[in-house]
């Protein structure tokens, strides 16, 4: 069993905030992650969130702006958010750029060197933080959801898509909807993929749509004011493929709301109970 390094706790919501390190192996150095357990987690296992953050962010992002504790800990379900990129991995430039590298890793396994060594999230997400989830937490394998924001959103559509053995609810607030026609996606992909945009499309949620997988249902939360909304995230795209798909999308825009967590915090709750209600 992995060994867990507890780097502290906190009393929240009748319930636990931790935040954990360890030696990975699947990315090849300490990753840190942090589980919200709610009140009765202390009584039976309960249903778990996987929340994947955006770039430049850390496993303390959402447990510290998003403000979900409170919603989680009514509803009975566990919050597990992790580190957006292995760190000090000695790749040169790994922190030159706050869109690629050092907090960006995609949620892929990059097949190029010098980024395949280290950057694995897709597999340290689905095989080895999910297992020590299951193993070291009240954790209930048969009921976990995922969601996450723009590139964790992303990261969130595709790893459900990929493995719907693994993620049985699923939501975003403004993904990343189609990495291979915009300039974050495209940066990062022909780096960790290589040149090749043929190579991309197993982790682009339109194209998945598009190659037949499915997920049951989606949420999506946008903002109308979001920086970012007509130069990287796509929502049309991804309506767009949906429709083609007959895949069920729930897309809600929001007059006035931006990319930020105050946008996040408004409408957490209402994922939250959507995920409750998916995972039964
Ligand atoms: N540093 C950048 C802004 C970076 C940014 O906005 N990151 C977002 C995610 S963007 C897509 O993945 C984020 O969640 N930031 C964390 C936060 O606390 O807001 C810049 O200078 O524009």
């Amino acid at each position: 069993m992995t060994a867990l390094e507890t780097r502290s706790l906190h009393h929240c919501f009748g319930g636990i905030q931790g935040y954990y390190q360890h030696p990975s192996t699947v990315i090849g150095l300490p990753m840190r992650f942090s589980v919200y357990q709610p009140p009765q987690a202390k009584d039976h296992a309960v249903p778990v969130l996987f929340f994947l953050a955006g770039l430049t962010c850390t496993e303390e992002t959402f447990m510290i702006k998003a403000g979900a504790q409170r919603y989680a800990a009514e509803l009975g379900l566990m919050l597990v958010t992790m580190d957006t990129s292995p760190r000090q991995t000695g790749i040169p430039g790994e922190t030159d750029a706050w869109d690629f590298g050092a907090g960006a890793g995609f949620y892929l396994d990059a097949t190029q060197t010098p980024w395949s060594k280290h950057y694995r999230m897709e597999s340290y997400i689905t095989q080895e933080l999910r297992n020590i989830i299951i193993e070291q937490f009240p954790a209930d394998p048969n009921r976990i959801g995922i969601f996450g924001h723009s590139m964790g959103g992303h990261g969130a559509l595709t790893l459900a898509l990929r493995y719907p053995d693994l993620f049985h609810s699923v939501s975003a607030f403004a993904p990343i909807c189609a990495p291979i026609r915009c300039p974050w996606g495209q940066k990062a992909f022909s780096h960790y993929l290589g040149e090749n945009p043929q190579d991309w499309q197993p982790y682009d949620t339109t194209a998945l749509l598009q190659a037949g997988h499915r997920i049951p249902n989606l949420l999506v939360d946008q903002g109308f004011n979001d920086q970012f909304l007509t130069t990287q995230l796509f929502p049309e795209a991804l309506e767009q493929a949906c429709d083609a798909a007959g895949q069920q999308l729930t897309l809600r825009y929001h007059q006035g709301y931006d990319h930020s967590y105050y946008f996040i915090s408004t409408f957490v709750g209402e994922h939250l109970q959507y995920h409750r209600a998916q995972l039964g």
